[in-house]
C-alpha cells in the first residue's frame, strides 16, 4: 500500500499505491507509518518525497472506513512523526492533494505541485471536519481568512490559485515527482525549523471576533441547520486562539461531535450514492461497464425557449457543435442572442474563449440531416412532439439518435412514430439546463443499450450527474413531486398558510418550500400539465365536484391562482405577494389568507392547527411513500437513483440524504405507522396508502438502505 525505493542514492520515494485515488485507508496508514520510520532510521537518506501512483496524490482519508469507528494507524501521529523529522520531506502532489491527502502534504516540509492538480479540504462535504492537523496548519501558512473560506466550503483550488495562496512552494509542468526528487536533493542542506508548519506563528488579522461572527453568519444562512460548518469555524477559532497542541485536542473533540452524526451518515452516503446512479444496468444484463456509447460531434437542438437554450449552451461549452432549430424568424433571432450572450458569460467566468463558431442557428429542419443526435426540446405538446419525431424520421440520417426533452411525457408513444424507436430515449434535463446539474435519461421499453449509454455518457461530459430511470408518466422526479405538491396543497385547505408550510420545509433544510419553489418556477407550468391530463379545465367530468378528480381528492385551490392571473413570481404575485413583476422577496398575501378562507368556508372545512411535524411528515414521508412505489414498478432500479435524483433536481438537503435515505433514518417502522395514521385519516387520498415494498422492508426488519436492492430485485424492471 506504500512502496519504498531508493533512488540517487540518498533519496527515499514513498509511493502511495492504493488506487483509484490512494487513499488513506488503514493498510495505507500503516504502510506510510513503516516506511517513514524505515528513512528517517537509515543514515543513507538524507531526504524523502511521498508521491502517489498514477499521477495521484491522495484523495484522503478512505471515506469507506468512516462507517465503523476508525481503527489502526493514526494520522495525527503519523503527521507529527513528518514533521518533526529531522530530513526533509516533500510532497510531490499530482493529480489531487485533498482532505487527509492535502493533511499529509501539510506535515511535509515542502509542496511541489503539478500545474493541473487540485488541493483542498472537502471534508465539510462530507459531514466532517479536517481532523489530521487541517484546521491547526493551514491558518498557520495562509491566515485565517483564506482558511476559514477553504475549510468551510471544501472547495478545492488549482494548483496556481495554492500557489498564490502559498499552500504549495512551487508548481511545474513537468513530471512532479521528478521536480520534488531534484528539489530534495537541494532541501537538503537547508535548515527545516522554519518549514514546520504547526510551529509557526498564526497571522493573526485584528478584528478576529468581527471576522469569526461574519463567516458564522455567512454559514448558517448558506447551510441552515447543517453542523459541519460551524464546527470548522470552531476548530479554525481554536488555532487562532490556543497553542497548536490546544487547538488540536480541541479539532479532535470537534471531530469526534460529527464523526457519528446522522449529517455525516446523510453526507457521505450522497457521496457514493452519486456514484452508484451512474453505474446504470439493463435487465438485459447491458450495463455502464460493457456498452460503448456513440461519439458525438454534432447535435441538433429543436426548439429554442428556456430548455432548449440551455441544451445549446451545455453542449456548446464542451466542444459539440449544435444546430439550433426554430419555426419563427423571431424566436430564432431572440434564442440566437439568448445562447450567444449566455455563452459569452460562462466562457467569461471560466477564463476561456466562448466557441460561438460551434453554433448554426436555422428556420429549416431539413439542416439537421447529418447530426450524430437530436435533442427535441419544444412544448410539453404530444401531438406536437409526435409530428415532430415523424418529421425527424424522414429527414435524420438513419444512423441519428433521437433524444425528448419531455418532463413527463411517453418517451415510447413517440419512438413508435418514428422509423427507429431503438434509437429513442428521453434526455430530461433541470431548468436552467445549463445550470442544473441534473439529467434524467429516459429508458423507453425499445430504448437500445447504445442510445442509452450514449445519453449517459453524453450527460456525464456536460458535467451532469446522470440517472437512467424507467418510462412512466412523470419519470421519477416529477411523478414524486406530484404527491408532495398535492399534501402540500391539501394542507392549506386544512387549515395551513403557505408561510407555514415553507417555514416548516426551509426549517427541515430545503432552500425554499414548496410555495416558493412554484412562484419561482411559474404555476402556469402544472396548470398546463393538469390541463393536459383532465384534472382541469374543459376535459373535466361534469360529475366530479371541485375536489374530487378522478375518483380521489383534488385540490383545486393552484387552478384558481391561476385563473386570477396569479402566475408566481413573473406576475408579481402568486402564493405570496412580490415588491413587482419578476421581483424575488415574497411576502405573505392577505388575498391568499382570504381565498383559503372563502374555500374553506364553501366546502364546509373546519380549519385546524397544523403542527410543524404533521406538515413535515405528510409532505416528506408521502414523498417516500412513492419513491418506493418507484422502485416496486421498477422506474428506479435502487435507491440511490431517486436521492440523487432529488439532491441534484430538486434542491432536498444534501444533509438529510434525499427521501429514501431519509426514511431509513427515520426508521421504516415509523415512516409505515405514520403513513397508515394519516391514511386512515385521509382515504381519498391513495398516496398516503403505504406501499407494499415499505410494508415488505418492515416485515423483513428494515434493513439498511444499502440491502433495499435485494428485496427490490424480485420486481419487474422497467429499465
Ligand atoms: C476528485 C476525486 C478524488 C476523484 O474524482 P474522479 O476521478 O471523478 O473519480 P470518482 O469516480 O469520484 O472516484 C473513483 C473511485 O474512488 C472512490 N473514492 C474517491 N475518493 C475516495 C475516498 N477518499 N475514500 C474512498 N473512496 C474514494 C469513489 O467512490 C470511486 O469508487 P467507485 O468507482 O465508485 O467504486 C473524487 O473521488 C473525490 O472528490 N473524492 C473525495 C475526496 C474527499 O472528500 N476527500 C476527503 C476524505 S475525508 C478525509 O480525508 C478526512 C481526513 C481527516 C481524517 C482524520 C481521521 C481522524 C478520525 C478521528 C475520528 C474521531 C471520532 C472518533 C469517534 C468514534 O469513533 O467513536
Amino acid at each position: 500500500m506504500a512502496r519504498y525505493e531508493l533512488v540517487k542514492g540518498s533519496l527515499a520515494l514513498i509511493t502511495l499505491t492504493n488506487p483509484p485515488v490512494n487513499a488513506l485507508s488503514s493498510a495505507v496508514r500503516y504502510g506510510i507509518t513503516e516506511k517513514i520510520k524505515r528513512a528517517l532510521g537509515d543514515p543513507k537518506v538524507k531526504a524523502v518525497v511521498i508521491c502517489g501512483e498514477n499521477e495521484r496524490f491522495c484523495g484522503g482519508a478512505d471515506i469507506r472506513e468512516f462507517a465503523a469507528p476508525m481503527r489502526g494507524h493514526s494520522l495525527v501521529m503519523l503527521f507529527d512523526d513528518i514533521e518533526a523529522g529531522e530530513k526533509p520531506v516533500i510532497a510531490a502532489i499530482e493529480g489531487v492533494a485533498l482532505g487527509g491527502g492535502f493533511e499529509l502534504a501539510l506535515a511535509c516540509h515542502y509542496r511541489i505541485a503539478h500545474s493541473k492538480a487540485r488541493l483542498g479540504l472537502p471534508e465539510v462535504t462530507l459531514g466532517l471536519l479536517p481532523a489530521a492537523g487541517g484546521t491547526q496548519r493551514l491558518p498557520r501558512l495562509i491566515g485565517i481568512p483564506a482558511a476559514l473560506e477553504l475549510i468551510t466550503t471544501g472547495h478545492h483550488v488549482s494548483a496556481q490559485e495554492a500557489l498564490k495562496l502559498g499552500m504549495v512552494d512551487q508548481i511545474t509542468d513537468e513530471n512532479a515527482c521528478k521536480m520534488a526528487v531534484e528539489f530534495a536533493l537541494r532541501a537538503v542542506a537547508k535548515p527545516l525549523s522554519s518549514r514546520r508548519i504547526s510551529t509557526l506563528t498564526m497571522p493573526c488579522p485584528p478584528n478576529l471576533d468581527a471576522l469569526f461572527e461574519a463567516v458564522t453568519m455567512q454559514v448558517q444562512k448558506k447551510a441552515r441547520g447543517v453542523m459541519a460548518p460551524l464546527a470548522c469555524i470552531q476548530a479554525v477559532r481554536a488555532a487562532a486562539t490556543l497553542p497548536y497542541s490546544k487547538g488540536m485536542k480541541r479539532e479532535s473533540e470537534l471531530m469526534a461531535s460529527l464523526f457519528s452524526s446522522s449529517q455525516a451518515r446523510a453526507l457521505q452516503y450522497c457521496f457514493f450514492a452519486q456514484r452508484t446512479a451512474g453505474k446504470w444496468t439493463l435487465p438485459s444484463g447491458a450495463q455502464w461497464s460493457n456498452i460503448k456509447p456513440r461519439d458525438i460531434r454534432r447535435a441538433a437542438v429543436i426548439g429554442l425557449g428556456t430548455m432548449g437554450r440551455g441544451i445549446a449552451v451545455s453542449l456548446a461549452r464542451v466542444g459539440i457543435s449544435v444546430i439550433a432549430v426554430e419555426t419563427e424568424k423571431k424566436l430564432l433571432e431572440t434564442g440566437r442572442q439568448m445562447v450567444i450572450g449566455m455563452l459569452e458569460r460562462d466562457a467569461k467566468r471560466r477564463g476561456v474563449t466562448a466557441s460561438l463558431y460551434l453554433l448554426q442557428f436555422t428556420l429549416s429542419l431539413q439542416d439537421v440531416k447529418d447530426v450524430d443526435i437530436v435533442i427535441e426540446a419544444v412544448f410539453e405538446d404530444m401531438s406536437l412532439k409526435k409530428r415532430l419525431f415523424r418529421d425527424l424520421s424522414k429527414v435524420c440520417r438513419p444512423s441519428t439518435l433521437l433524444y425528448t426533452n419531455t418532463s413527463g411525457l411517453d418517451v415510447d408513444a413517440l419512438a413508435g412514430v418514428t422509423d427507429r424507436p431503438h434509437m429513442v430515449a428521453g434526455m430530461h434535463f433541470f431548468s436552467p439546463a445549463h445550470v442544473m446539474k441534473l439529467l434524467e435519461v429516459i429508458c423507453g421499453p425499445r430504448s437500445s443499450s447504445e442510445t442509452i449509454a450514449t445519453a449517459m455518457s453524453l450527460g456525464k461530459r456536460m458535467g451532469k450527474v446522470c440517472v437512467a430511470v424507467g418510462n412512466c408518466p412523470g419519470f421519477v422526479g416529477n411523478r414524486m413531486v406530484k404527491t408532495y405538491t398535492d399534501q402540500a396543497n391539501f394542507l392549506l385547505e386544512e387549515g395551513a398558510t403557505p408561510e407555514q408550510v415553507d417555514g416548516a420545509l426551509e426549517e427541515f433544510g430545503f432552500a425554499m418550500g414548496v410555495f416558493r419553489m412554484s412562484d419561482l418556477a411559474g404555476l402556469d407550468v402544472g396548470w398546463r400539465i393538469r390541463k393536459e391530463s383532465g384534472l382541469t379545465g374543459p376535459d373535466v367530468d361534469p360529475k366530479d365536484p371541485p375536489h374530487r378528480r378522478q375518483g380521489h381528492r383534488y385540490s383545486p385551490i393552484p387552478d384558481m391562482l391561476c385563473e386570477q392571473g396569479r402566475m408566481g413570481q413573473k406576475t408579481g404575485c402568486g402564493w405570496y405577494v412580490y415588491e413587482k413583476p419578476g421581483g424575488t422577496e415574497a411576502k405573505p398575501d392577505p388575498l391568499i389568507q382570504k381565498l383559503l378562507e372563502g374555500y374553506r368556508v364553501r366546502y364546509s372545512i373546519q380549519p385546524r392547527k397544523i403542527s410543524s411535524q404533521e406538515l413535515i411528515e405528510r409532505c416528506l414521508y408521502v414523498l417516500a411513500n412513492e419513491g418506493f412505489r418507484v422502485l416496486e414498478d421498477g422506474i428506479a432500479v435502487q435507491p440511490e437513483d431517486i436521492d440523487v435524483i432529488y439532491l441534484f433536481g430538486y434542491g432536498f438537503p444534501r444533509h438529510r440524504g434525499g427521501p429514501m435515505f431519509y426514511a431509513n433514518m427515520v426508521g421504516l417502522g415509523r415512516v409505515l405507522d405514520r403513513l397508515e395514521h394519516y391514511h386512515h385519516a385521509h382515504p381519498d387520498v391513495p398516496h398516503l396508502k403505504p406501499s407494499q415494498l415499505l410494508k415488505k422492508l418492515v416485515a423483513c426488519g428494515s434493513p439498511p438502505i444499502q440491502k433495499w436492492k435485494e428485496h427490490i430485485k424480485t420486481m419487474h424492471s422497467h429499465l
